[in-house]
């Protein structure tokens, strides 16, 4: 794992930015692992910003989204759809369908969950997945306890994650139980995994994930397992790392070699 340490938020979120637009201008026609959450805004606002200066060209990438809410049609607005159409497709230019992700209202969600599987393996695979961290250490909707070597499928997600996303939702709008989601071999498949992660309320999940032992008690720990995974803290993240200092040796300033 490469752990890059940020002394901000912002800064944080240019790093990962930098790290998917120099992908992109690598390969133009990469294939993107793309990930919803707060802390995705400010990257999305970034990579929009790269887009329209011509920095970087994004109509030749597809992306493919972690996860969507099950029973949330793409017309709803909390629903992970209407989120990369609000933060990446309508302000980057971009046509939706270049940007997938598994159908909520799908009659079958199971079906669903394996036709994106699918759809991940036709496309060649991932080159690059970007991934938030759920404060209970989950990656997509994997929550803990999930199987290290899962597809995707449909997951249940539990009361601190509901609770934690009920600030997307209006007053006494029910937020969904269930979600689809890639699950972590797919993830790990990816051929890099991009993960940030800031604020205090992060801190314990990143110590879990980071230096703690590889389990399904905290499902991001798994990416320990990825030959090519950078983990993107800002200060506050990076908080209660044991060998902090150690990390900030070798990536001096969040400082890393070309991922492309
Ligand atoms: N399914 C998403 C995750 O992919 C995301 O990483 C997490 C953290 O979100 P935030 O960035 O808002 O803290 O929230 C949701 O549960």
């Amino acid at each position: 794992m490469k752990i890059l340490i940020l002394p901000d938020p912002d800064a944080a979120a240019a790093r990962v930015a930098d790290i998917i637009a120099r992908t992109l201008v690598a390969r133009p026609e990469a294939v993107l692992g793309l990930a919803t959450g707060g802390t995705m805004e400010p990257v999305y606002a970034r990579l929009v910003a790269q887009a329209r200066s011509g920095q970087v060209a994004l109509d030749r990438m597809t992306g493919f989204n972690l996860d969507e809410y099950v029973g949330l049609p793409p017309r709803h607005p909390q629903s992970y759809h209407a989120f990369m159409r609000a933060h990446l497709a309508a302000p980057a230019g971009l046509d939706p369908a270049r940007l997938n992700l598994p159908r909520g209202d799908a009659p079958d969600a199971a079906a669903e969950a394996a036709r994106y599987e699918a759809a991940i393996a036709a496309s060649g695979g991932i080159d690059l997945q970007l991934l938030g961290l759920g404060a209970n250490g989950h990656i997509g909707f994997n929550e803990p306890s999930s199987s290290l070597a899962s597809p995707t499928r449909v997951k249940t997600l539990n009361h601190a994650t509901r609770a934690a996303n009920a600030r997307f939702f209006g007053p006494g709008e029910e937020v969904p139980r269930h979600a689809i989601t890639m699950g972590i071999a797919t993830i790990l498949r990816a051929r890099h995994a991009l993960l940030l992660a800031t604020g205090a309320h992060k801190a314990q999940a990143v110590a879990a994930m980071v230096e703690g032992p590889v389990s399904a008690r905290c499902p991001a720990s798994a990416l320990q397992m990825h030959p090519a995974a950078t983990i993107v803290l800002d200060a506050a993240a990076a908080a209660k790392l044991e060998l902090r200092d150690y990390y900030e040796t070798v990536h001096p300033e969040g400082r890393e070699p070309c991922l492309a």
